[in-house]
């Protein structure tokens, strides 16, 4: 992907392979001395077991412009999180496991719900926002990284081109998305990206008309990557849905808050392969139906917010011509694969657009039965006016947890 095209809605930044890694890492190094960069993995205690974390970790070893990592355990007892902290205890770096499962942080979070601000669904955003609240506690970050646990093709110079563009003080970067092509073992990956998320942006222009903030989601590259990067001055003000709309949610913030020229993309790796889900058609609760579900909703809430009306017509409308803009770029898709010796499987891709077709008009039936239901957790900014004390109380919490089962 070595081109310098720009679309003129997101800053993009390419890898044209003319700088040695090294290189920028060294750099890094030198800005880190002044400008803390601070790394948030969200993990589920299972990847621990998996081939991509242990991979990771040998990675981050050889890393010196990180000085904190703040890893989020999802699902682990007591005895999982003793074998989790003795997992990460090699990595060179200063870090911290949250037991977000554990006693001290559900007390934590028991508070949280007598104010009404606690995270509803469990998941990754509930994760990340629980470790962006200890990253805001210790108060001496200027960067905060985050990355997913499962990443098969991770190396350090992915890291290095996902934070540069927000460490270097020379940019006027808040935030950077991270791109790739997901590309592996002969195919084109990326489901619910391709299938799903090109064709509805281009099918909601086509319906409610022309909207900023759908030209400028189409700017993205890969806006359902799990990678970015922001100034941690951006942090406390952030709404995250606690979903799988995290991602979308994200860029969504980003565009509320911030000026246009504050937010870039960077291309951080030539190839990327993951753990793949299933789609899971008969079950819609898991699976990429559920985070189809959960991204439908996303971009609605943050359209009816900005003045669009929905009505059970107009989500008629989306899903034909959702429909009919997927099958057209089903095309495109084959074509690109054939002329790489890549290979896609039509009859599964137009399966799999016909199920993320009824999950458009059935995100929007539940949106407009409880418009008002919100997977939004509330920012850092109103926890600290409602509770004070909360954010002390849980940086705490995590630290005794880690000097109890150190
Ligand atoms: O980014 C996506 O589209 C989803 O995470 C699914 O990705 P996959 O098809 O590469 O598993």
């Amino acid at each position: 992907m070595a081109d310098f095209h720009q679309s003129g809605s997101v800053a993009t930044l390419h890898n044209l392979r003319t700088l040695d890694p090294a290189a920028m890492a060294r750099e890094l190094e030198t800005i880190a001395v002044t400008r803390k960069i601070v790394l948030i993995l969200p993990s589920l205690y299972s990847e621990l077991e998996g081939e991509a974390l242990p991979a990771i970790l040998d990675e981050l070893s050889k890393v010196r412009f990180i000085s904190r990592i703040i890893i989020g355990l999802d699902r682990a007892d007591a005895q999982q999180y003793r074998d989790a902290k003795a997992f990460f205890a090699r990595l060179p770096q200063e870090h911290m496991v949250l037991w977000n499962d554990g006693p001290r942080l559900t007390a934590i979070d028991e508070r949280l719900k007598a104010l009404n601000l606690s995270p509803q669904e469990p998941g990754k955003g509930r994760n990340v926002w629980f470790c962006m609240g200890y990253a805001l506690a210790q108060g001496d970050s200027a960067v905060i990284a985050l990355h997913d646990c499962d990443i098969l093709t991770y190396d350090a110079a992915l890291l290095a081109r996902l934070v540069y563009p927000v460490a270097n003080p020379n940019f006027p970067y808040q935030l950077c998305k991270g791109f790739y092509p997901r590309i592996a073992d002969g195919k084109l990956n990326g489901r619910v990206s391709r299938l799903l998320v090109s064709p509805m942006l281009l099918a909601l222009k086509k319906v409610i008309g022309d909207h900023d903030y759908l030209d400028y989601l189409r700017g993205f590259r890969y806006p359902l990557a799990g990678e970015f990067a922001m100034r941690t001055g951006i942090l406390p003000d952030m709404r995250i849905p606690s979903d799988w709309g995290l991602e979308i949610g994200v860029l969504s913030e980003a565009w509320r808050n911030l000026s246009p020229k504050a937010v870039c993309q960077a291309e951080i790796s030539d190839r990327y392969d993951h753990k793949h889900q299933p789609v899971s058609e008969d079950d819609k609760t898991t699976g990429l139906s559920r985070m189809s579900i959960d991204i439908c909703k996303a971009l609605y809430r943050k359209l009816a917010a900005d003045g669009t009306v929905f009505t059970p017509n107009l989500f008629r409308s989306l899903k034909a011509t959702y429909y009919r803009t997927a099958l057209d770029m089903i095309e495109i898709y084959a074509h690109d694969a054939a002329m790489n010796g890549l290979s896609v499987d039509r009859h599964r891709e137009e399966a799999t657009v016909e199920l993320f077709a009824s999950n458009i008009v059935e995100a929007g039936q539940i949106f407009l039965e409880n418009p008002m239901e919100t997977p939004f957790i509330p920012n850092w900014s109103r926890v600290y006016s409602a509770d004070p004390d909360l954010m002390r109380d849980m940086a705490a919490a995590i630290r005794e947890d880690n000097a109890e089962f150190g």
